[in-house]
């Protein structure tokens, strides 16, 4: 049906669940249909030639952003808190205190170093971030059907926004749930609003922000994609649920991780650094209903 699920980089655990969920996704058409995606390591790339793409976080690290004591905490809190954040040994009820620590710290930091909003724009294009290969039809394909895209990501929005703007994709279709800074009248960085999101506590994001959003109601099929076990949590505000397809993309420490994924993501995508199979699948729900279209 879709001859991108057949490449070696794909693991399904059970090919008849999404061949039937696609089958109804496709019944329900366009209208019933919403897309819910992580930014970073999901529709960003994960890695390029052989170096790891900056995420939104990283873009804001850089040196002429902020001082070089900065710079090394940055990457002292990495090296203590990211590997929890990726083990397989621990729950995600155990990892949250320590993601809360996490994110609490470097935007403590970000604060000291009184980050400014003018300089945001040029560290983005200096930056080596780069979305993954096919985003424009993805961005693009989903506006064209005006099918709602919710990135949610517990990276930083206002970087979000810019990356995606700079890519020429930020189109009307797409909702951002994400940290944003909160910026004094000078432009200089005073705080983050509202609640602080993280990889593991996206459910409750979910439930009091996307809940609301009206552009999704009535939009009981979901596209669901993520690089982490906590994104599983990100379509939790939808009120009836139909059919939901998640994809996982599976960037590091594969062989360790590989279980957990292929038992929690309907489609598992190994070191896969395009958006080819959810562009195929997204073209397949689509063909589908032209073809109904076209029987009326
Ligand atoms: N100080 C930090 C905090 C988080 N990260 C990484 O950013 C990712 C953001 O989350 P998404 O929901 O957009 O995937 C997260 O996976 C952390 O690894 C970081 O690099 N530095």
């Amino acid at each position: 049906m879709i001859p991108e699920l057949s490449r070696s980089s794909v693991i399904i655990r059970e090919f008849s669940r999404v061949k039937e969920t696609l089958r109804a996704m496709q019944a329900a058409g366009a209208g019933s249909l919403q897309v819910i995606a992580d930014f970073d390591s999901t529709l960003t790339r994960f890695a390029h030639n052989g170096a790891q793409v900056p995420n939104t976080h990283n873009i804001l690290e850089k040196k002429w952003l902020v001082n070089e004591d900065c710079s090394e905490k940055v990457m002292e809190l990495s090296n203590t808190y990211h590997p929890i954040e990726i083990t397989t040994s621990l729950s995600m009820e155990e990892k949250m205190p320590h993601m809360v620590e996490w994110w609490t710290k470097i935007h403590e930091l970000l604060i000291q170093q009184k980050v400014r909003k003018d300089l945001l724009s040029h560290a983005v294009k200096e930056s080596s971030v780069i979305l993954r290969d096919g985003y424009k039809v993805f961005f693009d394909c989903l506006l064209e059907r005006q099918v709602p895209l919710l990135i949610f990501s517990a990276g930083v929005g206002d970087v979000l926004e810019e990356v995606i703007r700079q890519n020429h994709v930020f189109h009307p279709n797409i909702h951002v749930i994400s940290n944003y800074m909160d910026f004094d009248h000078t432009g200089v960085l005073r705080a983050f609003k509202g609640q602080l999101i993280h990889s593991y506590n996206k459910h409750e994001a979910a439930q009091s922000h996307a809940a609301g959003l009206k552009e999704l109601q009535g939009r009981p099929n979901v596209l669901l994609l993520g690089d982490s076990l906590g994104d599983l949590k990100m379509a939790d505000g939808i009120a009836e649920p139909q059919n939901t397809l998640t994809i996982g993309f599976l960037n590091e420490q594969v062989e360790e991780r590989k279980e957990a994924y292929v038992n929690s993501f309907d489609v598992v995508l190994v070191q896969d650094e395009t958006l080819d199979v959810p562009n195929a699948i997204l073209r397949n729900i689509q063909t589908c209903m032209f073809q109904i279209g076209l029987l009326k």
